[in-house]
């Protein structure tokens, strides 16, 4: 994939925080991704702005909804601009149908799909009704999502190598739960570093709190930038 290999997780409670960050970076250095937090705090004109900038922006709302209302969902979103969105493959194969359908054929913005939440362990699948092993979840939903036409899936870089063996380049492989060494992990429940990460065949990694909790954020991303540049 072309461009900088990180989003970082723009998971801040208003917009003057994420700008403290955004004002300290350039689309050259990262993507970013506006999620669930400051979507709902600062709403589409944020995203719009961060457009503007000439960010590359990944709107993560994760839409499970039944096939008309994400459709229309989707096509909202893409009126913002944003370079790629998420839709939970839970929903189904006629909602991620649906959502293909309303953004048209692949391109912008990219579609992918969330299979495992990274937080997620086997026993809590397992009590949500979902049942085998994690990786085997992961590749089902991820099979399904490529049968719809999705550009790609968000997994756990636990499972990147297997992914990318199965469903070949050019399926994107996104991958949240990653973590520098000596990082604090969180809610976070499959994790690998950086390098492991890009090491495993995933093509953007998603970061959040190792960089917006470091008291310097632009410091924790070129750390990054600089580990995932060896690995590969
Ligand atoms: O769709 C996502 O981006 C996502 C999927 C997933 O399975 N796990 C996951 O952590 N995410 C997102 O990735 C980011 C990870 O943030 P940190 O754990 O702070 O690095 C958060 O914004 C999550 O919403």
């Amino acid at each position: 994939m072309e461009g900088p290999p990180i989003a970082v997780a723009l998971d801040y409670p208003s917009s003057r925080e994420a700008l403290a960050l955004v004002d300290r970076v350039t689309p050259e250095h990262c993507r970013l991704k506006v999620g669930l937090e400051l979507f709902s705090a600062a709403g589409p004109g944020f995203v719009e702005s961060l457009v503007r900038r000439g960010f590359d922006v990944f709107l993560d709302l994760k839409f499970h909804d039944i096939p008309n209302t994400v459709a229309a969902a989707c096509r909202r979103a893409a009126d913002l601009g944003v370079w790629m969105l998420t839709v939970h493959c839970l929903g189904g194969r006629a909602m991620l149908k649906a959502a293909r359908d309303a953004l048209g054929p692949a391109g912008r913005p990219l579609l992918v799909g969330v299979t495992v939440l990274t937080s997620h362990t086997a026993a809590e699948i397992a009590e949500i009704g979902l049942a085998g092993d994690i990786e085997g979840r992961v590749a089902a939903l991820a099979g399904l999502a490529k049968e719809c036409g999705l550009d790609g899936v968000v997994c756990a870089p636990t499972e990147a190598h297997t992914m990318r063996s199965r469903f070949g380049a050019g399926f994107l492989l996104v991958t949240p739960g990653v973590r520098p060494g000596g990082s604090p992990v969180g809610d976070q429940r499959r994790v690998l570093t950086p390098a492991e990460a890009i090491a495993g065949g995933a093509d953007m990694l998603v970061v959040g709190r190792p960089i917006t909790s470091s008291p310097n954020p632009r410091a924790a991303l070129d750390a990054i930038l600089r580990e995932i540049a060896t690995a590969g």
